[in-house]
């Protein structure tokens, strides 16, 4: 059995990591070893029934160079501190991580197994030793979309995100929900009264949200009852990084690099938790009916899931309250747009910690050691 050495497994991802693993049985083939940054010489965590004794240094590279595979969802800065030391040190292992530090190195696979399992095979017969999950939007997006791409119908994508808080991670989803109840606290006595003008709760809401005294130190503006139309640094395009990874990343992942398909857009953080929805403007190459593209994204992978463009159905199925939780890749409000029969409007909602996070890995891993 392979020697499996597990990073962050304690972190928002990580745990997210450890419950699908249990779920799937995932432990029973392999020995798990724990590690971590802070908390060395603590019992380790006993999951799938194994009892993998003390937790080790996660900056020991003696003790990393003993795993067959490390999988990390401990951050980039681990990454960027560990892996070129135990590279250098003669390790040569497989490298495991949710990380976007090593995406787009050259000897790196993005994994994302229903979408590109041909580019992930080849690889693994070429010797790779390094795979990474990608992006969560990225990722959702191709569950998503995966059929349009592997019937090379897309031209080109626009996209506008709606990015939840667990993106940012564990301490800025605390911090929506103190904003949240912190705005209802500010008009709980005229939300009791039926008579209470709403134009005057509006006011008192908006005056907590502008007041210096609302906490905002993890987003760096109010995000309950408003958004950020920002993720992640500037680049010199003008785009954030998160913008620029939708272009990067969906050609790295579909093995494009010769043949990019431009996707750009804007991504906006929205006050969801852990589920990010997308809506796309797509270019299609040719004009197909609706009813065939429905044929095609349905039929893509078992995840993926058409719902009707009507509202009831819409309200039922295509929201974040709905999908939270769960594997499921909705996508609807598909129509053909006004600006002409190729041209398709398409919105979808995904678990930013399951298929955006989690799942690619977990799945990588199991490959690594069948
Ligand atoms: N959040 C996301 O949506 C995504 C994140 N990622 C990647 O995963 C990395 C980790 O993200 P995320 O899981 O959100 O990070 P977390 O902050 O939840 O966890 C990271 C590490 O913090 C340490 N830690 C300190 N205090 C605590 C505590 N009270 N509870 C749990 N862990 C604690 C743990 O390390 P230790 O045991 O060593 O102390 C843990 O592994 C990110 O940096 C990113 O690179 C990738 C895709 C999506
Ligand atoms: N940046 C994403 C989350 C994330 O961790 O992305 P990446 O794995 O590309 O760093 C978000 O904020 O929603």
């Amino acid at each position: 059995m392979k020697n499996v050495g597990f990073i962050g497994w304690r972190g928002m991802v990580g745990s997210v990591l450890m419950d699908r693993m249990q779920q799937e049985g995932d432990f029973a083939n392999i020995n798990p070893l724990f590690f971590t940054t802070s908390q060395a010489g603590r019992k380790a965590p006993v999951f799938g029934g194994k009892d993998a004794g003390l937790l080790k240094n996660a900056f020991d590279i003696e003790e990393l160079k003993k795993m067959d595979i490390i999988l990390t969802c401990q951050g980039g800065d681990y990454t960027n501190e560990v892996y070129p030391k135990l590279k250098a040190a003669g390790w040569d292992g497989y490298w495991v991580d949710a990380a976007s530090a090593l995406r787009m190195e050259k000897d790196a696979i993005i994994v994302l197994d229903p979408v590109n399992q041909k580019v992930i095979s080849e690889g693994l017969k070429n010797g790779v030793k390094t795979f990474v999950g990608g992006n969560c939007t990225v990722s959702l997006m191709l569950m998503a979309l995966g059929g349009l791409f592997e019937h090379d119908l897309v031209e080109w994508i626009s996209v506008a995100t709606y990015q939840a808080a667990s993106g940012a991670g564990a301490k800025n989803m605390r911090e929506l929900l103190v904003q949240m109840g912190r705005l209802e606290d500010s008009v709980k006595a005229e939300l009791a009264d039926p008579a209470a003008s709403i134009l005057d709760i509006e006011r008192k809401v908006t005056a907590t949200m502008r007041a210096d005294s609302f906490p905002v130190d993890n987003f760096g503006a109010p995000l309950g009852g408003s958004l950020i139309p920002w993720i992640d640094k500037l680049l010199d395009s003008g785009q954030t990084k998160e913008e620029w990874k939708g272009y990067a990343e969906t050609n790295k992942i579909l093995g494009l690099s010769d043949n990019p398909i431009p996707v750009d857009g804007l991504c906006v953080r929205i006050g969801a938790l852990r589920c990010h929805s997308q809506a796309f403007t797509i270019k299609l190459k040719k004009d197909i009916p609706l009813a065939e593209i429905e044929q095609i994204l349905a039929g893509h992978n078992q995840w993926v899931k058409v719902i009707p463009n009507d509202k009831e159905s819409t309200l039922r199925e295509l929201t974040p309250a709905k999908v939270t939780g769960t594997l499921s890749v909705p996508v609807g409000r598909l129509r053909k747009l006004a600006m002409g029969p190729q041209y398709l409007a398409a919105f979808t909602v995904g678990d930013q910690l399951l298929w955006g996070a989690a799942e690619p890995v977990r799945r990588i891993l199991k490959q690594l050691v069948a």
